[in-house]
């Protein structure tokens, strides 16, 4: 049997200022860190030890696809996301040196580092080996960090260190350079992670043996017959799949959202990422989505396939895609003023929608039951409140 491979990933995001509207040369899209050239983000990510497959340039922010995950740079804001046995903490003080040296950032604004419990934590390596190491990892760099533990310690948990801002009065702000300054929406970070896939949805993802010709053309084709490149209306997306030899899968998506009035999400417009990345071996299946787009709770019309989905119906294309045994949903929010008309807070709000698309009877438009999507039972569900951010976290088992 091939040696295991570890799917859930390390996923490090550093601010360097609350927007990229704050940086000095904020009226170029292509200030900040942006600036810096590929080939030193190359560098900095050999000591992580991946490499680049493929690079999508938008207006606001760049979309590495890596050989083990993702990386995005906006002017303001790095997110590294790696998985298998990857040293992505290592790569932090070379990325703080870059950022110093050649955008002009010498101070992080805040800092997060998060993971789900790996499944074959033996087989990592450096300061990954164990979480108190990652902890004090951080902590030798930061003076200001708080680590924490969310879920099951003998089961699926997620790990979470973070820092507090550098300037406390700013809370971060909207993802986009084109929302307006005194208007910004909430920093929103969705993630599914998802374990032991169904085999009729890991199968997909192993191709016959033998040579890929073109992993880019067969990761877009696979894409589009599973529906992940309908996942976002098709017109807001641009998609950058791969698929691996002899299994695997990874896709970043750039999401332009609002320049039409379907899609635009509190009358505001924006860019904001999607990324998926899939194990699909027998034994250790795994596959993730995460995504920045502020999402709408509710949709008026949740199934016009040009509007920005909602938080339900998101999960459910997500979901009835991977048919996963076992998930853990968690949804990040900037916490200023993010109650609703009802007094309900987001996170209040996301946990009912957590609910409704994995445990109400998921049926389609005629209200038949949606053929694939298997019953689940929710297992964990917890909210916390972090300065400045609010976190709602569930996990979920099929039932069957
Ligand atoms: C596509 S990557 C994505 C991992 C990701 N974090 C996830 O959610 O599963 C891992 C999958 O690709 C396969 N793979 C094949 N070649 C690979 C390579 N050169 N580097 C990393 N993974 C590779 C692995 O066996 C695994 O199934």
């Amino acid at each position: 049997m091939a040696s295991p491979f570890e799917g859930p990933e390390k996923l490090l995001e550093i601010w360097f200022a609350p927007s990229a509207t704050d940086l000095d040369d904020s009226t170029s899209p292509k200030c900040g860190l942006r600036k810096v050239k590929s080939s030193v983000w190359e560098e900095m990510l050999d000591i992580v030890q991946c490499k680049v497959l493929s690079i999508v340039r938008g207006d606001e922010m760049d979309a590495y696809l890596l050989s083990e995950s993702s990386f995005f740079v906006s002017p303001h804001r790095l997110i590294l996301k790696t998985c298998g046995t990857t040293l992505n903490l290592l790569g932090l003080p070379r990325i703080l040196e870059i950022a110093a040296t050649q955008a002009n950032l010498p101070c992080v604004h805040r800092c997060f580092y998060s993971r789900k419990s790996f499944m074959f934590p033996e087989r990592q390596l450096g300061p990954h080996r164990d979480w108190k190491y990652e902890v004090e990892f951080l902590d030798n760099i930061f003076p200001n960090g708080a680590a924490y533990s969310v879920g099951k310690m003998n089961g699926d948990h997620w790990l979470l260190y973070m820092t507090e801002p550098t300037n406390s009065e700013v809370i971060p702000g909207s993802p986009s350079l084109s929302a307006a300054r005194d208007h910004p929406l909430p920093d929103y970070t969705i993630e599914i992670l998802m374990s032991d896939l169904a085999p009729a949805a890991r199968h997909p993802f192993i191709p016959p043996p033998g040579p890929i010709e073109s992993p880019s053309l067969d990761g877009q084709n696979l894409s589009a017959s599973l529906g992940i490149s309908d996942i976002f209306p098709s017109h807001l997306t641009t998609l950058d799949a791969y698929s691996f030899s002899p299994c695997g899968y990874s896709a970043n998506a750039l999401i332009k959202w609002g320049a039409d009035p379907v899609s635009r999400i509190d009358d505001a417009s924006g860019e904001g990422y999607y990324t998926i990345h899939v194990t699909p071996e027998e034994g250790w299946s795994y596959a993730s989505f995460e995504c920045n787009v502020p999402l709408p709770p509710a949709h008026p019309s949740p199934h016009d396939p040009k509007a920005i989905p909602d938080l339900l119906s998101l999960i459910r294309r997500v979901v009835t895609i991977f048919q996963p045994g076992r998930l853990s949903l968690t949804l990040f929010i900037s916490s200023e003023d993010n109650e609703n008309d009802q007094g309900e807070s987001a996170i209040e709000v996301a946990q009912r929608a957590f609910k409704a698309a994995l445990i109400s009877p998921p049926v389609d438009d005629n209200l038949s039951a949606i053929p694939g999507i298997r019953e689940y039972k929710r297992t964990d569900k917890i909210n916390y409140e972090f300065g400045g951010y609010d976190l709602a976290f569930a996990s979920f088992e099929a039932r069957r």
